[in-house]
């Protein structure tokens, strides 16, 4: 029988690894999440300035965390998760800052973290008084039975016993506060028994009184992320079937992103039952980062929903970004890095040119505006437009490149549009530069290369076969010329302010002898 895979056994010491399965039980059994649609977004909430600050070798200082605020509070973010304050002075005198001063808009919901212990709960609520707004406090407990033997040293019950105290000084210290609502997260959720989750949950919804009109934020979060995201959704799915008070809760998940599946779980979670989706802008965060807000929004605006978060000028969303966390966006990260919206390949370019000629007519046929028509280019899932880009950046020429894309540079950047067959011609000296030199070719080189090959180069000798007028974007004329000659067909080309004197021009470089005009 054919052998056709002929992979061996790798050296890496695979056997160190469990699988989910032998780790956390997933009780799950009937699914209701794959049949599911995304429909409305989620409430984000960006937990860039606690969950992503904490990831950085140089926490934001004071003038960076508010710089960050702004920009969420600008595109449209309305619960926004903005520190530890027990943790650190910049975290704690952030939140006081937002208490003295109209920081905060008063329809964005502040969102403070806490540990389950007195001390740093009492100087977290301490950081709050005064906030008019809506406060969230989170407090976080770790959960996992990893986490319970080697980090807390607590057993199931000393951990409840823990939780319950924690969520009690919360009460006690903020109850009273008619603004504030409280958070649980058990850490390491995916890893951590269900049976022990809807235990802990159905207590917190107990001693923190959850109902409609005050919920409880339950947080579930991938702290680590270990499955596949199917997995994470039928864990979701089953809070969601048995939480004690559903209709008191809102159900949330904060994805980590350790499997590169970050954006996966969160939207199946969604479609599991999870009304809000904690992540960051970009996805900075511990390791290799929280889930990342910023693509998931964006995939709902690429499914026609609409991510109620504004994306339309991604590049200054992305500097600011990248100015507050010090950490660059990677060039091929979805949406916003600098080469997702651009092709090297000459069949993808060929087809994106095509693309934006029958988008241009069925826009012109239809009187549509280009900018509103529905958006059906091959090879371009959103329109870069949407997000604040020009075309400049979608094609771009090397040696992978074909007459398409050098065809399309020249249109757009110098407003010529070259025959079909020039366009082949010119394609083969262009692949011999390109071969060449190893690198890209710009839309500027391109023009200064085709005047060398067509209009800066010795007269020829040979039979005219056929001519084509072309004017620029500056209004020159070129003409160029199709000729037999005694190498076979070729062509060159002529120039001048008018169609007559281009074509004059580019005849008398054929053969001069035969002129006559
Ligand atoms: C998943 C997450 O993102 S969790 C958030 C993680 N973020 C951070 O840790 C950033 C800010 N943290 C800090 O500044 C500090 O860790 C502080 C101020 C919270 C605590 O500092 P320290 O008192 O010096 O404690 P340290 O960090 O060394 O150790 C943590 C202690 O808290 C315990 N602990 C850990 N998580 C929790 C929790 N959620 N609730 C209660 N206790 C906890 C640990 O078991 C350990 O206890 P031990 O000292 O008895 O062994
Ligand atoms: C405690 C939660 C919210 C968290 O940050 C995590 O698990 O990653």
């Amino acid at each position: 029988m054919f052998r056709w895979n002929t992979q061996h056994p790798s050296p890496m010491p695979s056997h160190r690894y469990r699988d989910v399965h032998s780790r956390v039980a997933v009780p799950l059994s009937e699914r209701d999440w794959p049949s599911k649609r995304l429909t409305h977004a989620p409430l984000w909430v960006p937990v860039d300035l606690r969950d992503g600050n904490q990831a950085l070798a140089e926490p934001m200082d004071p003038a960076r965390k508010r710089r960050f605020f702004e920009l969420m509070v600008e595109i449209g973010y309305q619960e926004i998760e903005v520190g530890y304050p027990s943790a650190s002075r910049t975290d704690y005198d952030f939140v006081r800052l937002i208490a003295e001063t109209d920081l905060a808009p008063e329809d964005v919901t502040i969102v403070v973290f806490t540990p389950a212990r007195r001390d740093l709960i009492e100087r977290t609520v301490e950081s709050v008084r005064g906030i008019t707004n809506d406060v969230v406090i989170h407090m976080y407990t770790p959960t996992a039975p990893l986490w319970r033997d080697v980090v807390l040293g607590r057993t199931r019950d000393q951990v409840k016993e823990l939780v319950v105290a924690g969520g009690s000084d919360i009460l006690e210290l903020a109850g009273d506060l008619p603004n504030v609502r409280f958070e649980f997260s058990p850490e390491v959720f995916n890893l951590t028994e269900p049976d022990f989750i809807l235990d802990l949950c159905a207590t917190m919804t107990t001693l923190w009184e959850a109902s409609p009109d005050r919920p409880v934020i339950l947080n579930l979060p991938a702290t680590v992320e270990v499955a596949t995201p199917n997995v994470y959704a039928d864990q979701i799915e089953y809070m969601h079937k048995n939480l004690d008070r559903r209709d008191s809760v809102i159900l949330s998940v904060h994805p980590h992103n350790d499997r590169g599946t970050g954006i996966a779980c969160a939207e199946l979670a969604v479609l599991a039952g999870a009304q809000r989706v904690e992540g960051c802008i970009f996805g900075n965060g511990e390791r290799t980062g929280n889930v990342d807000i910023a693509t998931l929004a964006l995939n709902l605006h690429a499914q026609g929903i609409d991510p109620m978060i504004d994306f339309s000028d991604i590049d200054r969303i992305r500097r600011t970004v990248e100015h507050c966390t010090r950490l660059p966006v990677h060039e091929r990260h979805p949406y916003v890095g600098a080469l997702v919206h651009t092709a090297f390949s000459g069949t993808h370019q060929d087809a994106i040119h095509k693309g934006f000629t029958e988008h241009r007519s069925r826009a012109a046929a239809l009187g549509v505006p280009e900018h509103e028509l529905e958006w059906q280019l091959p090879y371009l899932p959103i329109d870069p437009a949407d997000l604040g880009r020009d075309y400049e950046a979608v094609i771009r020429v090397n040696s992978q490149s074909g007459k398409g894309g050098i065809a399309y540079l020249l249109s757009t950047e110098h407003g010529i549009e070259l025959p079909r067959r020039l366009q082949i011609d010119f394609a083969r000296h262009v692949q011999h530069h390109t071969d060449d030199t190893g690198g890209e070719i710009t839309g500027d080189e391109l023009w200064t290369l085709l005047q060398q090959v067509y209009l800066n180069c010795p007269a020829v000798r040979g039979e005219v076969l056929e001519h084509f007028c072309r004017t620029t974007a500056t209004g020159e004329v070129l003409t160029f010329v199709e000729y037999s000659g005694a190498d076979g067909r070729g062509w060159i080309g002529g120039r001048g302010p008018t169609e007559q004197a281009a074509t004059k021009d580019a005849l008398s470089r054929v053969d001069p002898t035969k002129l006559t005009a």
